[in-house]
């Protein structure tokens, strides 16, 4: 696959969880009226976890929230728990309580990852391979001609305590992958061990890649990526954006980062 350029990261530390999600929400409003006045529509990449669904829960309630056209909107995810729809433990079921159901999305637009009694049934390979078809047929051409995915305005990414980012768990195969955009995980080291996954090269085909940590448990993983140079063993060190790699952190995350990383 031909290598996009990559946004070196910007570290934007924020004092306490609710305002980064607060302060966070507002920005992802104004980014996506700003592409929609650009392009006609926006797309951003969900992410699970905390901070992802603290985010939700914070744009659900943001003053600016509809200035965005939501029907205009693409909604994507880059990771999710394999298990059956509606499991209170997949991601698009934690972003409907958080966000979904408030705003006049488009149902075409909105894409979750299969689910296991879906048309695949328990098998995630093919579950994944139906998802990067998805991708394929909406990808567009900006910035490079691969990989097959859409150009993502926002790919939000949490931070796990392992560095993990989406289900890119350190030294596991999924994380090596280097030609497909969507993969099945197996025995994965976070519950539940079956997941699905974007690639380190679709998360990098998004314009801005923005990712997430708050709280004492996140500081020494947001330390170590920020440091870190080789993906395999930090995987959110691998995920960048096009134009832009946006660390949003609380005080207590930011707490271990080298003063030489920190604005
Ligand atoms: O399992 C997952 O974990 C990560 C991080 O979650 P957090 O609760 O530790 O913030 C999340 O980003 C990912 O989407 C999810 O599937």
């Amino acid at each position: 696959m031909t290598a996009p350029e990559q946004a070196p990261p910007r570290i934007v530390v924020h004092p306490d969880k609710e305002r980064m999600a607060r302060a966070t929400a507002a920005s992802l409003i104004t980014t996506l009226v700003e592409a929609q006045t650009a392009r006609g529509g926006a797309s951003v990449v969900l992410t699970g976890g905390r901070n992802g669904n603290a985010l939700l829960a914070a744009l659900a309630q943001a003053p600016g929230r509809d200035g965005v056209d939501w029907s205009r909107v693409d909604l994507w995810w880059g990771d999710e728990r394999f298990l059956p729809d509606g499991d209170p433990d997949r991601n698009h079921t934690q972003a409907r309580a958080a966000f979904l159901d408030a705003v006049p999305l488009d149902p075409a637009r909105v894409h979750p990852m299969p689910a296991s009694d879906g048309p695949h049934g328990d098998d995630v390979a093919a579950a994944a391979e139906a998802y990067a078809a998805e991708l394929a047929a909406a990808a567009d051409t900006e910035g490079t001609a691969a990989p097959r995915v859409p150009s993502f305005d926002v790919l939000l990414l949490g931070l796990g305590p392992d560095t993990h980012v989406a289900s890119l768990f350190p030294e596991h195969p999924a994380v090596r992958e280097e030609e497909r955009t969507v993969v099945g995980v197996l025995e994965a080291p976070k519950p539940p061990p079956t997941r699905i996954s974007l690639t380190l090269p679709a998360l990098r085909a998004a314009r801005e890649v923005w990712l997430l940590a708050a709280g004492e448990d996140k500081a020494e993983a947001a330390a170590a990526a920020l440091r870190g140079t080789d993906p395999l063993r930090t995987p959110a060190s691998g995920a960048r954006g096009r134009a832009r790699t946006l660390w949003i952190l609380d005080e207590a995350a930011a707490a271990r980062l080298p003063s030489s990383v920190r604005d």
